[in-house]
């Protein structure tokens, strides 16, 4: 991916390689990220990651500079205790933080130093350059910043800016947590297979094929809506039809899918401070 690799910033400094700051540094460096140009810092570092660093070459837990690019995927949780952090956002650092919740003015409060933050939330698809990410630009984000924001979301997969901060929270109740609700889908689906009598190996590779085919074909049929794709599925009077009567009756999974996103978007909000 040339046209990305030629924004990617000069220096970044990844805080948090656990499981999603992990996803997304597998992404960059597949994507063709220069790993003399990054420093990832994780106190709780494990083996995997220190022969990732070894075989690429990238520095971990080393002496970080204050870099062009920051980013913080640190617990939301443990963004109090994150004072080490501070030290590397000056004034010339973009800061991109991908923590449930924190606004940037929370971010702000803690790194007050920064120049500019952008608040992100991404999926952990990103390992595998399919992720999503909403983005919303704090002030006096510079257009070099913005295209080194793109460059770096844009290589784990797609994004989309949004103009009103509180989106963010949506956006953590769809894309950042919805990946969970696909693979509790498969579980599902895997349990009721059992429940039908099928053994739980093979109800597990028939659930989880599913999920995977179902998702390709969606990604591959770009013209097509998934309405029109569960359509193509559905016979009439036939046996999804009759499935789908149960999933769509008025307590079915449009009104679950909606508390469980207003469940994840409150405690988003609750996150925050
Ligand atoms: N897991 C997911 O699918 C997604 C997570 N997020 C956000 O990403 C952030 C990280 O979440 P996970 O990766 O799931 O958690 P995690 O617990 O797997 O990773 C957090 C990492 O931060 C490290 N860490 C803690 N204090 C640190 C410090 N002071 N400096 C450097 N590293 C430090 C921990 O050792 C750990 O490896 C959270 O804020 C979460 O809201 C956002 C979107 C999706
Ligand atoms: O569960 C969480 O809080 C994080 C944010 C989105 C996905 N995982």
């Amino acid at each position: 991916m040339p046209a990305v690799a030629a924004s990617f910033p000069a220096s970044l400094v990844l805080a948090g390689a656990g499981k999603m700051g992990g996803a997304m540094l597998r992404g960059w460096l597949d994507a063709g990220l220069d790993p003399a140009t990054l420093a990832v810092i994780d106190p709780n570092a494990g083996a995997d990651l220190a022969s990732l660093a070894a075989e690429r070459g990238f520095s971990l837990n080393g002496a970080a500079a204050a870099p062009e690019v920051l980013v913080l995927a640190i617990k939301p949780q443990a963004l109090d205790e994150a004072t080490a952090l501070a030290a590397l956002a000056t004034p010339q650092t973009l800061v991109i933080s991908i923590l449930a919740g924190k606004s940037i003015a929370d971010v702000k409060k803690r790194l007050p130093g920064a120049g500019a933050i952008v608040r992100a939330m991404p999926n952990l698809p990103a390992s595998v350059g399919r992720g999503m990410t909403g983005l919303k630009a704090g002030a006096g984000l510079t257009e070099t910043q913005k295209k080194a924001t793109e460059a770096l979301i844009g290589a784990t997969g797609g994004f989309e800016w949004v103009e009103d901060e509180r989106l963010i929270d949506a956006v953590t109740a769809i894309s950042g947590s919805g990946p969970a609700y696909v693979f509790y889908l498969a579980e599902c689906l895997a349990k009721a297979g059992e429940a039908l009598g099928l053994s739980p190996p093979v109800a597990a590779r028939l659930a989880r094929a599913t999920v995977e085919g179902a998702g390709e074909l969606l990604f591959q049929s770009a013209d097509k809506t998934p309405a029109q794709l569960r359509e193509s599925v559905t016979s009439p009077g036939g046996t999804t039809a009759a499935a789908l009567e149960v999933l769509m009756a008025a307590d079915g999974l449009e009104p679950l899918a909606r508390r469980a996103a207003e469940a994840a978007r409150r405690r988003a909000q609750a996150l925050s401070g």
